[in-house]
């Protein structure tokens, strides 16, 4: 469904109807409470801006992968742009108060409490995407661009108990064990079976034991190994199955044999290990899991994003840095004046790797390995993680790793999360608000998250949810960073049990206790569709996910979601397969709008490829837990 049908259908004829009505104690607000932030409905503001793929396609940078408007996400996150168009496209601030709630425009400067959502914290799209020498020069802290931003995040927790709070593994768990895993690449290490076989040193081992983990994950029984042995890694496992710990337990117990120590009184901090990923939530998150298992060493993470004071980032760096976590735009800011130096990068790590390899983030990452200083790929680790791996992405990622790097797929790569059970719904965009409010009615208070289109919708379904006394917040990128912070906030803590959102919140967010997805909207690509359904069902917890599809707008992904349910063993209703028989196209090669995903390591002319069950044990017998991809 374009931007222009929902508009038509909701913004129009329903205008007056649905004229937001602030509920104070429904829709969060502001980190003070005080500020919704909201998009006036005018159609200039429901576009997102130029695709990514836009811009992939005029940058020429890959080839070919299809990306929708929505990606665009991606890169209001890393808050880059600083033109004066931007700045030129401050509004007025709307409607007025209710219950001394300030509620303004989304350019925000209709509130000194408010505050002015500077260029830095604003949307970036398409091709107007800056380098990050431009930004480094008139960027976050560019004077001439306009007002800075000023938020600066609350600190981290420091007490052990929040620092250590961790959600249950679920009854599935235990199956992980059964999941088929391939090695592919020369001379693999073996897996290790257990926390103690890694042999970590003692204050990692009483942090693993801390934070609840008595066993691995496959993704950790594997990956573990290979990056203690030195060498570079491709990673590819289901959603909610541990990535994260499979690249910071080891780094961080290499970091802790060579005594590393953070050191303030160093003039330029030269971190050991970059950790780059595409959302301010998303790396705020890693760095909260690096700081947990870095408790009680001298290793020292620090997290710096978008939308927030780069005076604030560059005080956390100089107080001493090993593990820098960072979004691309503020780390090239950061590097570009000269607050890092790159000469010790040991760990390179691209967490969603196949987004941040492509369109929208690949030439900045490209950048960040040409950068002075920047020791070459032979000389670093550069590790790359993510539930899906398009083939082309891979063949990117060549550049970046070293020729001999080992590839793991666990289970299928690309696929769904089988903890998730899946219902594709028939309705078209005249009917899903009902269905919608139907649904929500009957889940009561558990958490869900409802994914949308666009930033403008977002805030118009949260607002229409709020009207129907659903208790719902959102999180986009046009919200500026405090809201967004104090709205998965709220979520989180379960003060609002719905969040609206965008793909911003698609990849990598863990959430305690999402028990539903609800894709109100499909996404163009059935990859954001594995990474948006994987907010549940985590860890071995069973979730639901629930999408409307629009036979309209979203046959072009029904090929492959009918291969993504049979693949994870669900029901797959007739009438999809007959809109995906319908729209088949014999010999579709995989690089179409939404196609299948990539099905294992495109370098096909490797030897020692091993398939095995994450008990350790060969099944060379076994069927690849890969497909081929072709859809029939
Ligand atoms: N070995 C383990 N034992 C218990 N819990 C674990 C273990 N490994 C990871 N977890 C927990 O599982 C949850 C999911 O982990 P993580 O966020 O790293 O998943 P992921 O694979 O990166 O997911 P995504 O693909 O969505 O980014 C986290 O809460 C994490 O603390």
């Amino acid at each position: 469904m374009g931007d222009e049908d929902w508009e038509a259908e909701i913004i129009k004829p329903h205008m007056s109807s649905y004229v937001p009505v602030f509920e104070k104690d429904r829709y969060s607000s502001g980190a003070n409470g005080d500020t919704f932030n909201r998009t006036p409905a005018s159609s200039s503001e429901m576009d997102d801006g130029p695709s990514r793929r836009d811009h992939f396609m005029r940058s020429g940078f890959a080839s070919g992968r299809s990306m929708g408007n929505r990606d665009s996400e991606y890169e209001q996150d890393e808050g880059t742009q600083r033109t004066g168009g931007l700045f030129g496209s401050r509004r007025p601030a709307l409607s007025g108060t209710g219950n001394g709630d300030t509620y303004q425009s989304r350019s925000g400067s209709g509130s000194g409490r408010g505050g002015y959502k500077g260029l830095n914290e604003e949307v970036v799209t398409g091709s107007r995407k800056n380098s990050w020498k431009s930004d480094a020069e008139g960027g976050e802290s560019g004077d001439t661009q306009g007002p800075k931003v000023t938020y600066i995040p609350p600190p981290p927790p420091e007490d052990e108990d929040s620092i250590f709070a961790h959600y249950q593994t679920g009854i599935n768990f235990d199956k992980y064990d059964t999941i088929l895993v391939e090695v592919s690449g020369h001379d693999a290490p073996p897996a290790i079976l257990t926390f103690e076989e890694a042999n970590l040193c003692q204050t990692l081992n009483n942090n693993i034991a801390k934070a609840g983990y008595t066993k691995l994950t496959p993704v950790q029984k594997y990956s573990i190994p290979i990056i203690l042995a030195g060498r570079d890694l491709m990673a590819c496992a289901q959603t909610g199955s541990g990535k994260t710990a499979a690249f910071l337990l080891p780094i961080l117990a290499h970091l802790m044999r060579v005594g590393i120590t953070a050191s303030r009184f160093k003039e330029l901090q030269e971190p050991e290990c970059i950790i780059v990923a595409p959302t301010r939530e998303l790396i705020n998150q890693i760095y909260l899991e690096a700081r947990k298992f870095s408790f009680g060493t001298c290793v020292r993470a620090v997290v710096i994003y978008g939308g927030t004071q780069l005076g604030h980032s560059i005080r956390q760096i100089v107080q001493g840095c090993n593990i820098l976590c960072a979004t691309p735009g503020r780390l090239m800011d950061i590097i570009g004046k000269e607050k890092i130096g790159l000469k010790q990068v040991k760990y390179l790590v691209l967490d969603e790797a196949d987004r941040m390899l492509d369109m929208g983030f690949g030439p900045e990452m490209k950048k960040l390995i040409s950068c002075p200083g920047m020791p070459s790929k032979e000389q670093r680790q550069t590790l790359m993680f993510s539930a899906t791996f398009p083939e082309e992405i891979q063949r990117l990622a060549g550049e970046f790793l070293k020729s001999n790097y080992l590839f793991v797929a666990v289970g299928q790569v690309g696929g769904a999360c089988r903890d998730v059970q899946q219902t594709i719904l028939q309705v078209g965009q005249y009917s899903k608000r009902e269905k919608l409010v139907e649904i929500l009615q009957n889940i009561g208070d558990e958490r869900t998250m409802v994914f949308v289109e666009t930033k403008k919708k977002a805030d118009f379904i949260a607002t229409f949810l709020c009207q129907e006394k659903i208790s719902t917040t959102s999180i986009h990128g046009d919200r500026e960073q405090r809201e967004r912070e104090q709205a998965l906030g709220d979520f989180r803590c379960g003060k609002c049990p719905v969040l609206v959102a965008t793909s911003v919140a698609a990849r990598g967010l863990d959430i305690e206790n999402v028990q539903h997805v609800i894709n109100f909207d499909l996404p163009s690509t059935i990859d954001e569709y594995v990474h948006r359904i994987g907010r549940t069902g985590r860890c071995g917890n069973t979730g639901r996910a629930i999408s409307f599809f629009d036979p309209e707008s979203d046959s072009h992904l029904a090929q492959p979601l009918v291969k993504v349910l049979s693949d994870a063993q669900q029901d797959v209703p007739a009438w999809l397969e007959e809109i995906a028989f319908s729209t088949y196209v014999p010999g579709f090669s995989g690089n179409a709008r939404g196609n299948v995903f990539a099905s294992v390591d495109t370098r096909k002319n490797y030897q020692g490829k091993s398939t095995l069950n994450t008990a350790g044990f060969s099944s060379s017998q076994a069927p690849s837990p890969v497909d081929d991809e072709s859809w029939d």
